[in-house]
């Protein structure tokens, strides 16, 4: 993936290595990035919420980082989370070579323990925007610390992958029941592929 955003993008041009990178996995070789069909949502979703200060869990190569990062206003911050060292690696490499390095703090281990540090790490008060693309197990775990962390605010915008496929059962159970998330189902496809997924945005309601 990253030779073929080095061979076929552009330095310092975000969406060709979006591009680029969706051209690779929908022709040569699946890989577990958000995509191109609801890559179009979370960018819509960006779009609305504007958020100065994002997280996203689970970076994998950084593609749905290169996403976010470009739509981000100037000053804003997003800061990702991956605790395997050769996806960050990789993905360290796919941001600098779109030219978002100064956008994204790439944080290098488990969400578990780096979100109780984020405060006194990086002076984060809380975040306007989560984007949860990790283990699926573990979105309702770090959704409950992240509100336990008091990092949600009113307002804040969570935004999941794979709600369908692989699916995230007790994680839609919870934020379609809690009283303090309004919860809605964007329905599109597994990336790359004509099989059912979706995103769903919670607006944590404080
Ligand atoms: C301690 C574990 C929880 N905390 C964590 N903290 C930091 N990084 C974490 C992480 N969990 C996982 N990660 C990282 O996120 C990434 C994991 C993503 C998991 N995603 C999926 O399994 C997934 C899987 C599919 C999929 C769908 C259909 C299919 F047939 C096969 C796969 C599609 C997707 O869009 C997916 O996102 C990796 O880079 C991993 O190293
Ligand atoms: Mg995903």
């Amino acid at each position: 993936m990253l030779k073929a955003v080095q061979k076929n993008a552009t330095k310092g041009d975000p969406q060709s290595v979006i591009s680029a990178i969706d051209h690779y996995c929908r022709n040569k070789e699946w890989a577990m990035n958000v995509g191109d069909d609801k890559g179009l949502i979370l960018d819509s979703v960006l779009t609305e919420v504007n958020p100065s200060a994002a997280l996203e869990l689970g970076t994998y190569c950084g593609y749905s980082t290169v996403r976010i990062a470009r739509l981000l206003s100037p000053g804003s911050k997003l800061i990702t989370v991956e605790f395997n060292p050769a996806f960050a690696a990789v993905a360290r490499q796919i941001i600098a070579y779109a030219g978002l390095q100064d956008k994204v703090t790439l944080v290098e281990g488990p969400s578990g323990d780096l979100i109780p540090k984020l405060r006194e790490r990086f002076g984060v008060k809380s975040f306007d925007f989560v984007f949860l693309d990790h283990w699926k197990d573990r979105y309702l775990l770090d959704t409950k610390l992240l509100e336990d962390c008091g990092l949600l605010q009113k307002g804040t915008v969570l935004l999941a992958d794979n709600v369908i496929c692989p699916g995230t059962p007790e994680y839609l159970k919870y934020v379609r029941s809690s009283p303090r998330y309004e919860s809605r189902y964007y329905k599109s496809n597994l990336e790359y592929t004509k099989l059912e997924d979706g995103l769903e945005k919670s607006v944590f309601l404080g």
